[in-house]
């Protein structure tokens, strides 16, 4: 559905450089600090900023997206939004003209199910509230793909609930239909996605199917004479802690079962995230 093979794109200080693929009928999560280049890769998947390498779109090779294209695909991001001087009843005839897919019940009833109001200016809307009126744009094009750049950022967690819920349904409607979604609250995702990319300084430092991550992976916490007899086939990161060492692991089942007695932590995005990026390479 989306695919980027070796995208290149260089700021003074900052290098993108990676590779990653949304198939059809997943989501896939992009997970990294701030700064670690989620939404440089978006720009970037979207053609919104110039870069080198590959980007393939529903199938063709794209260095833009044409109209065709964009009508089929949903698109939040950090800084898009409609003028802070209409209204929804602006916002609703905007994206009829625009969307020949536009879906306007369905706009009516996710604005009242969000308790959007349709006859305020956006610029009287709380954060919250501009959050989900950029979702439910997304939302209500047809859109086979969902483009997400930090949806929820800025969001309680009952709203957060909601959205992610949103999507479900998205999903849930046709299962060819696929998202790309970023965020730093990574248990946003966990439940969600079904792949995960992992993004440092620009580059994919980790790319996992999430069932696998969970059941696979796991925190070794062992002391320097239980480290120095680990078989290291498996392990990944390690990090020097108070009580010895903390191993990124994979093959969490081989490790309980040949050393019994060892304290191994299921792994989670965040515990894999943060070994990643902090631990040392084995
Ligand atoms: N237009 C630009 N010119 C120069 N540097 C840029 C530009 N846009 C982004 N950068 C730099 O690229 C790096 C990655 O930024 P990016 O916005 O992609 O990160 P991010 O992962 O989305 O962060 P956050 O979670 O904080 O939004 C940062 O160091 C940023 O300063």
């Amino acid at each position: 559905m989306l695919q980027l093979e070796h995208v290149r794109k260089r700021y003074a200080d900052f290098q993108l450089q990676c590779s990653l693929t949304v198939n059809s009928g997943r989501i896939t999560a992009l997970i990294g600090a701030n700064g670690a280049g989620k939404s440089t890769l978006f720009k970037a998947a979207l053609g919104l900023i110039a870069h080198e390498g590959n980007v393939s779109l529903f199938g063709e090779r794209i260095d833009q997206p044409d109209e065709r294209q964009l009508e089929r695909i949903g698109v939040v991001l950090a800084d898009s939004g409609f003028s802070a001087y209409l209204t929804l009843q602006d916002v609703r005839r905007i994206l009829k003209r625009m969307y020949p897919g536009f879906e306007e019940e369905r706009f009516l009833t996710l604005c009242r199910r969000l308790e959007l109001p349709m006859q305020k200016k956006i610029r009287t809307f709380s954060t919250g509230m501009r959050a989900k009126l950029k979702m439910v744009c997304a939302l209500t094009h047809q859109a086979q793909l969902l483009v997400l750049d930090e949806p929820t950022a800025g969001l309680d967690v009952l709203a957060r609930d909601e959205l992610l819920e949103l999507l479900r349904e998205y999903m849930a409607e046709d299962e060819r239909r696929s998202i790309l979604i970023s965020s730093h609250i990574s248990s946003d995702l966990e439940p969600l996605c079904d792949d995960v990319y992992m993004i440092d300084q620009g580059t994919i430092v980790l790319h996992e199917e999430t069932d696998v991550l969970l059941d696979a992976y796991g925190l070794i916490k062992a002391s320097d004479e239980q480290y120095a007899h680990l078989d290291r086939r498996y392990l990944l990161r390690v990090k020097r802690e108070p009580y010895g060492v903390s191993c990124l692991c994979r093959e969490r089942s081989f490790y309980a079962e040949n050393y019994p007695g060892l304290v191994i932590e299921k792994g989670s995005i965040d515990r894999v995230m943060t070994m990643m990026i902090r631990g040392e390479q084995v």
